[in-house]
């Protein structure tokens, strides 16, 4: 009985988000690393379809990094990086696009539709819903508020948000599909673009005004200098770190994606733990939260 009154009692701690979140956009990024063994992914899709149900509009934003690194290894095509960057030349493009269009984003959309779920695979070109431009070393220094160097040459086919045209979007989630969108972009030329996930999702969140933003990732949060955990990271304490090398790799472009999705106007951004099963309901639905909220 008591296992029975304990299960009645999470249902009703839920209870007040439930009422406070109805009808709000909840965006999730969805990393590479984070995306790890099968039942993890099936409490991921759980979760999505759970929000659904009770009111909340997800939208999910993917990844693949380590994915595409497999692909590319198998392909015998090296894989390059410059300042936590894909130097992505053509022949890695169209792996990219292989990749997160055809192969993650579509096991994403079955996973949740077998769940229960409406899932809708996009990519940055349905829609027109991300315009891209090439990313300059100098923008991403700029992005990242981060001094890198010399510009030392361009990244090929990377891309630079321009605009997101969240119409399609909209339309989605008022017949009540769940967006899952890979992070490709395309520009007036018929160029294709690989765009860092983060980014992605921290420019949607913004267009679509979210409720919130939630980063999963394959770590707890934020650590500080000492290894510690740390619940809350304001934009001065993330200027900090980075100057100090506290905060680096891919790390740098999450923060700064929901720094800039906050001052588009997103209420709440989180960076969390996706190893955790039900990571997203703990966060969205518990009183504490889990992992490092980022506030502006
Ligand atoms: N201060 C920090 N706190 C936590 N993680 C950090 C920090 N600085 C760098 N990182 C690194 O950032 C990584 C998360 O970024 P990334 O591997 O790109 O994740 P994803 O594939 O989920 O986008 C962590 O695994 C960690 O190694
Ligand atoms: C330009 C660039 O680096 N694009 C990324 C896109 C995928 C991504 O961001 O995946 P994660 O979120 O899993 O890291 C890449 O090619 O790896």
């Amino acid at each position: 009985m008591n296992r029975l009154i304990k299960k009645a009692n999470v249902l009703v701690e839920a209870l007040p988000y439930i009422r406070t979140f109805r009808g709000k956009t909840v965006v999730v990024k969805y990393g590479g690393h984070a995306m790890t063994d099968a039942p993890l992914k099936e409490r991921f899709a759980q979760d999505v379809v759970l929000l659904k149900y009770v009111g909340l509009n997800p939208v999910i934003v993917h990844g693949g990094g380590p994915q595409i690194d497999k692909m590319l290894d198998r392909l015998g095509i090296e894989a390059k990086f410059r300042h936590g960057v894909r130097v992505t030349d053509a022949a890695t493009m169209e792996i990219v696009e292989m990749v997160l269009a055809g192969k993650i984003n579509m096991e994403i959309t079955d996973l949740i539709n077998r769940h229960g779920g409406s899932a809708v695979g996009l990519s940055g070109k349905d829609g027109g819903l991300i315009l891209s431009k090439p990313l300059t070393a100098k923008a991403w220094a700029e992005s990242l508020e981060k001094d890198l160097g010399e510009a030392d040459g361009d990244f090929g086919l990377v891309g630079d948000i321009e605009t997101i045209n969240p119409s399609l979007l909209h339309k989605l989630q008022e017949d009540h599909y769940i967006p899952i969108i890979a992070p490709i972009g395309t520009d007036y030329e018929g160029n294709t673009y690989n765009i860092n996930a983060d980014l992605v999702a921290g420019s949607i969140a913004a267009a679509l005004k979210a409720e919130k933003l939630l980063m999963l990732t394959d770590v707890k949060g934020i650590r500080d200098a000492n290894g510690r955990h740390l619940s809350t990271v304001s934009r001065k304490d993330v200027q900090r770190m980075v100057k100090k090398g506290v905060i680096g790799e891919g790390m740098l472009p999450k923060v700064h994606a929901c720094l800039d999705a906050l001052e588009g106007g997103v209420r709440k951004a989180h960076i969390i733990d996706g190893r955790v099963p039900h990571a997203i309901l703990l966060e969205v639905f518990t009183d504490k939260g889990i992992g490092t909220e980022i506030v502006a």
